[in-house]
């Protein structure tokens, strides 16, 4: 049986970050991922997922600076050593939260940059990830992510980042599949889903309506179906629930639109 991760950097936003934890907790939630925990320190977010009975399932390494938009370092030429402390960092807090998966972004492509030599970073920088992960027992997750919300992006289809992940060879990087980002590049969902799941490199996925990214049950695509595929699969791990609530930042707009949910808790 698939199950739902919280994500506390979309969902319950009608309330502060700290106080989201106990709100997925009263909903069912038994697990949260979030974007980044480094504006707290990670003992005040171990001790909020202690107290609500939550797991962290996922949070992502630093991306560079977010503000300037800058979306990940892994594929940057000359940002080595920033990637690397970014690794060291997201180690330490995964340590702390107990959180198996850390989500290195890749990165929006330089202008003018050498292909080669942007795939060349990315894969060095990766398989450093995944070495400095592994003896933590820590997978490093890559994640396609389409055109239209993240213009450059250096990853953005499931062959893509399967190939990447054949030629930088470490067991523990996998591929974080976002079912919204892959109806919006790739489409065929289910056939993407009975093509890469057995592989054994999808460590993750991710659920949002197409295209407003709402509630799964907002849009084109037919979540039912394939939460259903994914049980008779056998598919046991997280999907993480990465979606802004249609009803954006009103109180009790995450709750309201949770009535998708209630035949998986
Ligand atoms: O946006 C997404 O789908 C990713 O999951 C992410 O972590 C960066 O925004
Ligand atoms: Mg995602």
């Amino acid at each position: 049986m698939p199950r739902f991760a919280a994500n506390l950097s979309m969902l319950y936003n009608d309330v502060d970050f700290l106080d989201r934890f106990a709100a997925a907790a009263r909903e069912g939630f038994k697990a949260v991922e979030y974007l980044f925990p480094y504006a707290y320190p990670a003992p005040e977010l171990a001790t909020r997922l202690q107290a609500n009975g939550l797991q962290q399932v996922l949070f992502n390494a630093p991306p560079g600076n977010w503000d300037a938009g800058e979306r990940g370092l892994a594929c940057l030429p000359g940002r080595e050593a920033e990637f690397r402390e970014g690794i060291a960092k997201a180690i330490e807090y995964a340590q702390a939260l107990q959180c198996p998966r850390i989500h290195v972004m890749a990165g929006l492509v330089p202008q003018g940059a050498d292909a080669a030599t942007v795939r060349a970073t990315y894969i060095a920088n990766v398989r450093y990830a995944a070495e400095q992960a592994a003896p933590h027992g820590i997978q490093i997750l890559l994640e396609p992510i389409n055109g239209r919300d993240m213009p450059g992006f250096f990853l953005s289809r499931q062959d893509q980042a399967h190939a990447l992940i054949a030629e930088i060879g470490a067991a523990n990087v996998k591929v974080q599949m976002d079912l919204y980002h892959c109806q919006i590049v790739e489409g065929d969902l289910a056939m993407k889903v009975r093509q890469y799941l057995p592989t054994g490199n999808v460590g993750h996925f991710q659920i949002a309506g197409v295209p407003e990214r709402h509630e799964p049950d907002v849009g084109e695509i037919n979540y039912t179906y394939l939460f259903k595929l994914l049980d008779s699969m056998g598919y046991d791990g997280w999907i993480g629930c990465e979606y802004r609530p249609a009803r954006g930042a009103a109180a009790h707009a995450t709750s309201d639109g949770l009535g998708w949910l209630k035949p998986w808790l």
